[in-house]
C-alpha cells in the first residue's frame, strides 16, 4: 500500500483564495483587517516565519505590522507595546513569536494580549473557552490539522485519534478539537508506556513530539491517516516527527513536511485574524474556518 499524499501546501493556498475574497468584500465596507507580529530576538528560524507570514498577510490583502525588540528588551517594554496594540483599532490579530528570551515570563506575555485579538489562541480566556466548548480563538495549529482531517476523513466521530505530544500549541488544543469531532481521544507523551502498540489501534494519529523520525512505519495501524507536526532541522532539510520513508508504505493518508501542516499553520493565522476583524465588526463568522 502507498499512502495518499497529504496537500497542505495546495489546501493552504486554497484557504488563503477564500480569505482573500472574503478580505475584499470586508475592504467595500470599509475594513482592512490588520496582523501584529511582534519579535524578540534574532532566531534566524524565527525571523523566515516572520518573513512569509508577513507576505502572505499582504497577499490576502491584510495590513502586516512587524515589531522586532532585541533579545534584552525588558519584559515591562514588551507589555507596553501589547498595550498599545491592544489598544490600536487597525490591529485586529496580535502574534507574539515563540520562544521568548529566558528573562520573559511566557504567561504573563501570552495572557497581556487582547483575547480578541489573540490570533494564536494561546490566552488562558481562549483555552478554557475551547476546552468548554465555547466561541473561541483555536490555535492555528491544530485547527489547520482539523481541517485536513476533515478533507480526508469527514466525519470523525467514533473514530480512534492518539495525539503524541502535551504542549499547550499543539497537543492539548489538537485533542479537545478532536474531541469537539466525537473523536475518541488519547493524549500520549515522552512517558507513555507502549506506544507503539497504542498507535497500532489509531485511525488517526496526530504526532507533535519534536523528534525526527520518531513515529515509525510498523507503528501504525495500515490505512490510519497521519499528520506529521514535527519541523525538524537536519542540515538544510526539513524532516517530520514521522519515518516518512517506511510510514508511507503502511499509511492511508500521510502529510508530508515540509507542504504538509507548516503552510496550513500560516493560513490559520490569516483565517483567525479574519475572524476576529468579523468579530470586532459585529459580522457573523466567515463560512468553514473556524471549529
Ligand atoms: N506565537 C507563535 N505562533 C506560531 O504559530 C509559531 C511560533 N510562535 N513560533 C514558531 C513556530 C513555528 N511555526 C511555523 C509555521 C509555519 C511553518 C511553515 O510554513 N513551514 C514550511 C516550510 C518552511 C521552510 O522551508 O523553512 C512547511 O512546513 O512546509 C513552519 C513553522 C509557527 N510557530
Amino acid at each position: 500500500m502507498t499512502a495518499r499524499l497529504i496537500d497542505g501546501k495546495a489546501f493552504a493556498a486554497d484557504l488563503r483564495v477564500r480569505i482573500a475574497r472574503e478580505v475584499a468584500a470586508l475592504e467595500k465596507r470599509g475594513i482592512t483587517p490588520g496582523l501584529a507580529a511582534v519579535l524578540v530576538g534574532d532566531n534566524p528560524a524565527s525571523q523566515v516565519y516572520v518573513r512569509s507570514k508577513g507576505r502572505m498577510t499582504q497577499e490576502v490583502g491584510m495590513n502586516s505590522f512587524e515589531h522586532r525588540l532585541s533579545a534584552d528588551t525588558p519584559q515591562a517594554d514588551l507589555l507596553a507595546l501589547i498595550g498599545r496594540l491592544n489598544a490600536d483599532s487597525a490591529v485586529n490579530g496580535i502574534l507574539v513569536q515563540l520562544p521568548l528570551p529566558r528573562q520573559m515570563d511566557e504567561s504573563a506575555v501570552i495572557n497581556a494580549i487582547d483575547p480578541a485579538k489573540d490570533v494564536d489562541g494561546f490566552h488562558i480566556q481562549n483555552v478554557g473557552r475551547l476546552a468548554t466548548g465555547q466561541k473561541a480563538m483555536v490555535p492555528c495549529t491544530p485547527l489547520g490539522c482539523l481541517m485536513l482531517l476533515r478533507d480526508q476523513m469527514g466525519d470523525l466521530s467514533g473514530k480512534s485519534a492518539l495525539v503524541i505530544g502535551r504542549s499547550n500549541i499543539v497537543g492539548k488544543p489538537m485533542a479537545q478539537l478532536l474531541l469537539r469531532d466525537s473523536a475518541t481521544v488519547t493524549i500520549a507523551h515522552s512517558r507513555t508506556a507502549n506506544l507503539p502498540d497504542l498507535c497500532r489501534q489509531a485511525d488517526i494519529i496526530v504526532a507533535a513530539v519534536g523528534q525526527p523520525c520518531f513515529v515509525q512505519g510498523d507503528w501504525i495501524k495500515p490505512g490510519a491517516t497521519v499528520i506529521d507536526v514535527g519541523i525538524n532541522r537536519a542540515g538544510d532539510r526539513l524532516i517530520g516527527d514521522v519515518d516518512f520513508d517506511t510510514a508511507r508504505h503502511v499509511a492511508g493518508a500521510i502529510t508530508p513536511v515540509p507542504g504538509g501542516v507548516g503552510p496550513m499553520t500560516i493560513a490559520c493565522l490569516l483565517a483567525n485574524t479574519l475572524t476576529a476583524t468579523a468579530r470586532a465588526n459585529g459580522l457573523p463568522d466567515p463560512e468553514g474556518l473556524t471549529p
